[in-house]
């Protein structure tokens, strides 16, 4: 039988690839900073305190404060291509794309603000998308960030009539690929100093020590990827938590007391690696490479050294193409 005359089109069937990441302002400006952080920080994902209570805090204090001082903040590490966690996340999708095929469409999105996770999803269902492979780039699950990007594009997924098959990419904190890209990026680093750093401090996003004991394995995942990590390198990493946020209190130790008792304790020379960020943004760039820096060397240190993330270098993207390639498997040559 014919189909009807006015049937809309039936493109062949293609696969997306949606590597997702947290997000960034517009511009380093304080209007724009606010609008992110207004968004960001009303997930109940993210502040897991009864909105009724936050959000008058929010809208009355925080909104009210950290607006300007983060848009200071973002304005040191600011790019020609505009954010750095924008632009190297774009550059991630653009390397990814083709290495799996014509089959395969490769875009990004971010959780809070642009390009939104329902747009891109429409923009690969508009391309004849019929399985989508949403890939939160955080190796290290936390409701946080992975659950909280999947969530958003379900919640997308849930007024679609046509709904797209959807695999969402395991965390990977363990993965031997993942473990190995580190160690070629870390050592390539390494290699490129003018000093032999006496410790390497591995930093990660730190989160509400609450949610350890509520069951969020970020806390457990971070230990791992550090006790593998210093495996493969033969030195034992130090591990603390960074970014603390608010009054409660935070996994430790936290990276600023890390690095003025290693100073403290007549370790001068060091570096430090956040190998929990697949891309370099605020917190590591400025943070760390910047404040980080300047608490370590003004607590007596003499060679500080912050080494960049797995970004769109080699190894970075060899390990998504692995680790993708895994999860595309039984959908490619359908
Ligand atoms: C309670 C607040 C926050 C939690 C919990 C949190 C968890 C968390 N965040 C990341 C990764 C990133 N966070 C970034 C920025 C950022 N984070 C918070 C607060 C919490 N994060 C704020 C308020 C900000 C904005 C900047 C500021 O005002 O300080 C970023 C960088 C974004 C950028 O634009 O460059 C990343 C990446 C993880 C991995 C995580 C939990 C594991
Ligand atoms: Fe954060
Ligand atoms: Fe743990």
């Amino acid at each position: 039988m014919r189909p009807p005359d006015d049937h809309p089109p039936v493109a062949a069937p293609k696969i997306g690839l949606l590597l997702i990441n947290l997000g960034t302002p517009d511009r380093p400006e304080r209007g724009a900073v606010r609008v992110y952080l207004k968004q960001f920080l009303s997930d109940p994902r993210v502040i897991e305190i009864p909105r009724l209570v936050w959000q008058p805090i929010l809208r009355a204090i925080i909104l009210n404060s950290r607006p300007r001082k983060s848009a200071h903040a973002y304005r040191q590490v600011w790019t020609d291509q505009g954010s750095p966690l924008a632009a190297i996340t774009r550059r991630q999708a653009e390397a990814l794309a083709g290495s799996f095929g014509e089959q395969v469409i490769v875009d990004h999105a971010m959780r809070y603000g642009r390009p939104a996770i329902a747009e891109r999803i429409d923009a690969l269902r508009e391309q004849g998308c019929d399985r989508i492979l949403l890939a939160p780039l955080y190796p290290q699950y936390c409701a946080a960030t992975t659950a909280t990007a999947n969530d958003e594009a379900f919640r997308h997924l849930a007024g679609l009539r046509w709904q797209p098959a959807v695999r969402t990419l395991p965390p990977y904190h363990d993965d031997p690929a993942y473990i190995a890209a580190l160690k070629a990026q870390i050592e390539e680093d390494l290699a490129a100093l003018d000093f032999n750093p006496q410790a390497i401090v591995a930093s990660f996003h730190g989160m509400p020590e609450r949610t350890l004991r509520l069951g969020d394995p970020y806390h457990c995942h971070c230990q791992k990827t550090a006790r593998l990590l210093g495996e493969t390198l033969g030195r034992e990493l130090t591990v603390a938590f960074q970014s603390r946020f608010g009054r409660a209190r935070w996994l430790g130790p936290a990276t600023e007391d890390v690095l003025a008792g290693l100073a403290g304790k007549s370790v001068t020379r060091i570096a430090i690696v956040a190998p929990g960020f697949s891309a370099d943004c605020l917190e590591t760039l400025e943070e760390l490479a910047i404040r980080g820096r300047k608490t370590f060397l003004d607590a007596g240190g003499t060679h500080f050294a912050y080494l960049p993330c797995l970004n769109d270098g080699v190894p970075g993207i060899e390990m998504l193409r692995n680790i993708v390639g895994r999860e595309l498997e039984g959908w490619l040559g359908k």
